[in-house]
């Protein structure tokens, strides 16, 4: 479980992170979204106990991670995948990992395996793709068995077979009982990956529930209903409590419809006598949501706009 509790983070006169107040639950794979400079890694960073927060706190399973030894058993984190000696092997950057950490040198070609990185094993990491060398911050990470894992941006330059391994990986990871916490600007991988979200926008909290509810949430969601008596339903949905707009099908038989279920528009329209000719719950997408919910707390955003 990660807590953070009224975390500020001021570099400067610049605020990277104000206030920010959110839970990480274990069992989940916990999706960290947010646009850039949001301060997603300032946050990751200050959980690590790389940086002193300003304010407020961040605990791994009740403590400053900082007061840990052998940290890597408690807490496995990919930052930065260049973050590694280029002249050292794979082998040789994990099992000196492994040492300072306490941890069975027989664990190295274990998360070597795991991360499909056997056979580049004796190679210096200088010579690593950015995909082989995540691969590698991946395994480092798994390297103590920790019941907490953090990572930041895991799938940049990973190729589709990566991809898929992350996400059983992380899913498994889950499934054991640990905390999953992923920072990625990638919707579509973490609508496949993420059950839980934390959105952050220029150092603040947006939204930190489920995925489900964070999409439920969208204008973009909702219930299309056509019926050749549209003009007769619109107001009795409305006076049911949900929020009706004329679709744009011309003929005025479209309504989209939230604030009520598929079910209870069918129903009502059952009970008025009014005949369906279509009825679509919609979700929205995770990246319809979220761009919806950040728009304006984008600190960068192509084309100038602010
Ligand atoms: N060491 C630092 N010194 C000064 N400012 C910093 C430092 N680190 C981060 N910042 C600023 O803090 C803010 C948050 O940055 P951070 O890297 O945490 O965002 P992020 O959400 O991880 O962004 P991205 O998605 O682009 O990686 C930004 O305005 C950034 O410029």
């Amino acid at each position: 479980m990660i807590e953070v509790t009224d975390l500020t983070k001021r570099y400067g006169r610049t605020p990277a992170v104000s206030g920010l107040t959110f839970t990480v639950r274990p069992g989940h794979v916990t999706g960290f979204l947010g646009p850039n400079g949001a301060g997603k890694s300032t946050t990751l960073r200050i959980i690590l106990g790389l940086n002193i927060p300003t304010s407020g706190s961040a605990t791994v399973n009740g403590r400053p991670f900082r007061d840990r030894p052998r940290g890597l058993r408690h807490v496995g984190a990919l930052l930065d995948a260049h973050d590694v000696h280029g002249g050292r092997t794979a082998r040789a950057h994990l099992a000196a990992l492994a040492r300072s950490n306490r941890i069975p040198p027989a664990r190295v070609a274990e998360v070597l395996a795991e991360a499909g990185l056997t056979s580049a094993a004796d190679r210096r990491v200088r010579g690593f793709s950015l995909g082989m060398k995540q691969r590698l911050g991946i395994a480092a990470a798994l390297l103590g068995d920790p019941p907490v894992l953090l990572f930041d941006e895991p799938l940049n330059g990973l190729d589709p077979e990566g991809v898929l391994w992350v996400r059983g990986l992380f899913r498994r990871l889950a499934a054991e009982g640990r905390t999953v916490f992923v920072s990625s600007h990638l919707m579509t991988e973490m609508e496949n990956t993420a059950d839980q979200l934390v959105v952050v926008g220029r150092g603040e909290l947006i939204a930190a529930e489920s995925l489900a509810a964070f999409a439920a949430r969208s204008a973009r969601g909702g219930v299309a209903v056509r019926s050749p008596r549209a003009a007769e339903l619109a107001p009795l949905l409305a006076d049911a409590g949900a929020s009706v707009l004329s679709g744009s099908s011309g003929d005025g038989s479209l309504l989209t419809v939230t604030g009520l279920d598929a079910a209870r528009v069918g129903d009502l329209a059952h009970r008025h006598g009014i005949p369906l000719h279509e009825l679509t719950a919609r979700t929205a997408s995770l990246e319809e949501a979220y761009m919806e919910r950040t728009a304006g707390r984008a600190e960068y955003r192509a084309g100038g706009a602010r």
